[in-house]
């Protein structure tokens, strides 16, 4: 195979990184992205092998293996040619396998899950913490710093901690390890998350509302008054461990709001839309609870600026996506659909005019389980260790 399929073939499958001798330089998502191949880290075909798989070169620990974002990472990193999962924790099911907790991770060679306090951290590069909020403060400030840690909690999300400990009812126990960390929207904030030894990666709610809003506030597009989101969240966002009522009868056909007027990720919305505002932004935010597994969509109601067209809007989000991977405008008029993201680490999004003259309607979807969790972690370690941003993230959505 000529060197230059080769490099095709690696990059188009996410397999290239950066190595000893340099080749080439390669346009990548909109950046200049340097990528090396000869000597000592020259891929061969060889990485792609499933005997390989337990040699991967990034040692990954995954706490709260047993929950479902956990258990989604096991599934993305099945594919991962780089990330190799060599500890797992859990709580309740400590010393179970993944595959009995999981049966549809039965075919993955992986360690048997342990407690946090018999983890040995000296033996991983990085970790996925996938635990509770509160619990994961407590855990993440005992490890070692030589981790890189990516944390799907709520835990270092916000920078102010007495808005933490407001809304999320609890003293904050790790003040000085937030100012550290990096909130991880990956496409709004992807060179801080480069150099980032702690990400706090977003919620999922807040990852649907994000993306289409910060640039329209960024391009001064709408005004900051009066946006109103209406959310709805497939069962799973509230993980396994959610209790009666998420029963399935109590689910299925039939459809709740919850948190009203107070739901834990106002601050965190209201956090990044001020950022790009550079001003103090409020939003009326209600989540629904929806009869599905997965998925998320989002519905935001916003008054234009003074002489700010619908085409203005679409043209806006248009040039801030178009050479982004996992966020896609669709085409004009067309409606995101939950059901055509399922299982991928995509965001769609489209803005239609409302009927009353100035106002703009966007529908954003996405996956809660991967681009709301799993996927959006998985795309900022990829990142912070190097490697090209999709690695272990290019599966198509599952339809039907
Ligand atoms: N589900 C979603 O769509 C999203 C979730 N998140 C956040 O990601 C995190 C994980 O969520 P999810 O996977 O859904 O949650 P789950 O309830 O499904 O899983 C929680 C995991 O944490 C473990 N755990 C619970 N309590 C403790 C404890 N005291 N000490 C150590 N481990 C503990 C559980 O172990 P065991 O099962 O053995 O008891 C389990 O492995 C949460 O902070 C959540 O808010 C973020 C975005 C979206
Ligand atoms: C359906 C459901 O219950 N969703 C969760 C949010 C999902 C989530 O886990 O958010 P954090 O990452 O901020 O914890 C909730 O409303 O609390």
């Amino acid at each position: 195979m000529s060197t230059a399929t080769f490099n095709s073939i690696c990059f188009n499958q996410g397999y290239l990184r950066k190595g000893a001798v340099k080749i080439s330089k390669v346009k990548n998502r909109g950046q200049r992205v340097k990528f090396y191949v000869g000597g000592a880290s020259v891929l061969s075909t060889k990485c792609m092998q499933s005997s390989e798989k337990n040699k991967k070169e990034v040692r990954i620990g995954l706490l709260g293996a047993s929950g479902y974002t956990g258990a989604e990472i096991v599934r993305l990193l099945a594919n991962h040619p780089y990330f190799g999962i060599t500890l797992m924790t859990a709580d309740r099911k400590a010393g179970q396998s993944m595959g009995s907790v999981f049966p549809h991770l039965i075919t993955q060679d992986l360690p048997t899950m342990v407690s946090v306090k018999d983890a040995a951290f000296s033996s991983v590069d990085a970790v996925f913490c996938c635990l509770p909020h509160g619990t994961t403060q407590e855990i993440i400030k005992g490890l070692p710093c030589h981790l890189k840690i990516v944390d799907l909690s709520a835990d270092f999300r916000l920078r102010d901690i007495a808005e933490y400990e407001e809304w999320y009812g609890q003293p904050h126990s790790a003040s000085e390890l937030q100012k550290e960390a990096v909130y991880g929207l990956t496409e709004i904030s992807r060179e801080d998350v480069k150099n980032a030894r702690l990400v706090a990666n977003p919620g999922c709610y807040p990852t649907s509302i994000q993306l289409p809003l910060v640039p329209l506030i960024k391009a001064k597009l709408i005004e900051h008054r009066n946006i109103i989101i209406d959310s709805k969240s497939g069962v799973s966002g509230a993980g396994r461990g959610a209790k009666e009522a998420n029963l399935y009868s109590e689910i299925a056909e039939g459809i709740y709001s919850y948190g009203v007027t107070k739901h834990r990720h106002v601050p965190e919305i209201e956090q990044g839309l001020s950022d790009a505002a550079q001003s103090k932004i409020n939003v009326s935010f209600t989540p629904h609870l929806m009869p599905m597994i997965r998925g998320m969509q989002s519905t935001i109601y916003v008054e234009m600026s003074q002489g700010v067209t619908i085409e203005d809007l679409y043209q806006q989000l248009r040039k801030s996506y178009e050479d982004e991977e996992f966020v896609k405008l669709l085409d004009k008029g067309v409606v995101p659909r939950t059901h055509n993201v399922r299982g991928s680490n995509y965001c769609f999004m489209n803005v239609f005019p409302d009927r009353i003259p100035g106002r703009a309607i966007i529908i954003s979807v996405i996956d809660n389980l991967v681009k709301g969790a799993s996927g959006q972690a998985l795309q900022n370690l990829n990142i912070m260790l190097g490697y090209p941003e999709n690695t272990g993230l290019l599966y198509q959505p599952l339809f039907p």
